[in-house]
């Protein structure tokens, strides 16, 4: 019988590793001595040391190359959020995810971590302090969110110690820091075109924003302690700043921190939210005829105007996680960041 080569435990595999998330992580990874190959649809930057393959994650003969050799693979690609484009979702997070695994175990690759999302529980109401063993959504408020889902239940069904092949799901909330392509873009997009004047609600919501450096961290974490024998296998954990903070007061510190103004006007929620939904529904109904974006999605205004924060008391237990980077500090690091985006740059 022949015997299967162990791959040497620092050799990993990113997929979707040129994006927000995946190039911190990469780039961690690298500082820390691991030998990465990289998978995604685009190359957005070179590395010494790092090789990049180009190609879609549903497409498995394209992803064998980047898996071989590796012992360990994360797996945080996905369409963006924007794009709410179901038939993209569903190819990319549940078919791609389905092929993914099995790239994995054809490959003999024996830990997969992959990027979940906090979402997967909401459904546009409260969370405080939610643990993991919260439902999934029963309603998901958008097709990112039914999506996610569906890809992390795949992931963690595949958990098999038989197999030799351990998953994990890390479900970081509202990540920010240098290179975010969405929460301070978006942010300082609808604030140059006048939209942010107003507060969604009363203003006292509490969320979690997570600086990229804690979920890398999160993530690297769960890939050390994922063994045969560990409480981890098969689980989610939560992966936050663990500093919940007024949605509001976060919004309004990094806007005053690049020279715009804080929203002051309050609108009650539910106003927002019914015109939300009937804009998302306009532009559903309209598809065919004319393409356009609502800057107030359903799911962004549940978010401004809900509570939702998560408790990464079991990533404290069983990862030893605890975040590297505070809140204050990541903010005034992402500000930093981007130069370009300060009012009247
Ligand atoms: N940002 C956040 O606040 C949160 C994100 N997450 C999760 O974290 C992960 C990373 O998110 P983030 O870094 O923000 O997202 P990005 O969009 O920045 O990164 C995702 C990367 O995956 C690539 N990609 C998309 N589709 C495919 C495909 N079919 N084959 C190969 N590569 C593909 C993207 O390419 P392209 O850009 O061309 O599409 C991009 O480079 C995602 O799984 C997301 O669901 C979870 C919670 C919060
Ligand atoms: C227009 C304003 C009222 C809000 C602008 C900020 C938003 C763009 C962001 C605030 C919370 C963010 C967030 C996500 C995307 C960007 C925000 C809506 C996610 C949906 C990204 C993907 C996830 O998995 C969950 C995130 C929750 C928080």
């Amino acid at each position: 019988m022949a015997t299967r080569v162990r791959p040497s435990n620092k050799r990993c595999a990113v997929i979707g590793g040129s994006g927000f998330l995946g190039r911190h992580l990469v780039e961690t990874l690298v500082d820390r001595g691991y030998s990465v190959s990289v998978f995604d649809i685009r190359q957005s930057y070179e590395l010494p040391g790092l090789t990049f393959h180009l190609g879609d994650l549903c497409d498995e003969q394209a992803l064998l190359p980047a898996l071989k050799n590796a012992s360990l693979v994360f797996h945080c690609a996905s369409p963006a959020p924007a794009s709410d484009d179901r038939e993209l979702f569903e190819r990319v997070n549940i078919q791609g995810t389905r092929t993914v695994i099995q790239a994995c175990l054809e490959a003999g690759v024996q830990k997969l971590v992959l990027t979940s999302s906090a979402s997967v529980v909401f459904e546009g109401k409260d969370i405080k302090n939610g643990q993991e063993d919260l439902p999934y959504a029963g309603k998901p408020i958008d097709y990112y969110t039914e999506t996610k889902i569906e890809q992390e239940k795949l992931v963690l069904q595949a958990c098999d110690r038989e197999k030799d092949f351990l998953t994990v799901a890390i479900r970081p909330h509202g990540i920010f820091g240098p290179r975010d392509p969405q929460l301070v873009p978006i942010l300082v997009d609808t604030a140059r075109r006048g939209k942010m004047k107003f507060i969604i609600g009363d203003g006292t919501n509490l969320v979690d924003f997570t600086f990229v450096e804690n979920v890398v961290h999160g993530h690297i974490l769960a890939a050390e302690n994922l063994r045969p024998n560990s409480p981890i296998c098969g689980k989610p954990y939560h992966i936050t700043n663990d500093e919940p903070v007024r949605f509001w007061d976060f919004m309004s510190e990094v806007l005053v921190a690049l020279g715009y103004a804080a929203p002051r006007f309050h609108l009650p929620y539910i106003l927002v939210y019914g015109l939300a939904l009937l804009l998302w529904l306009l532009s559903m109904i309209l598809r065919p005829v004319l393409s356009f974006k609502p800057t107030f999605t359903p799911m962004r205004v549940a978010l401004a105007g809900t509570h939702h924060y998560y408790s990464c008391d079991r990533a404290k237990q069983d990862l030893g996680y605890k975040p590297v980077v505070s809140l204050k500090e990541g903010i005034q690091r992402t500000v930093q960041s981007y130069p370009h985006l300060r009012k009247g740059a």
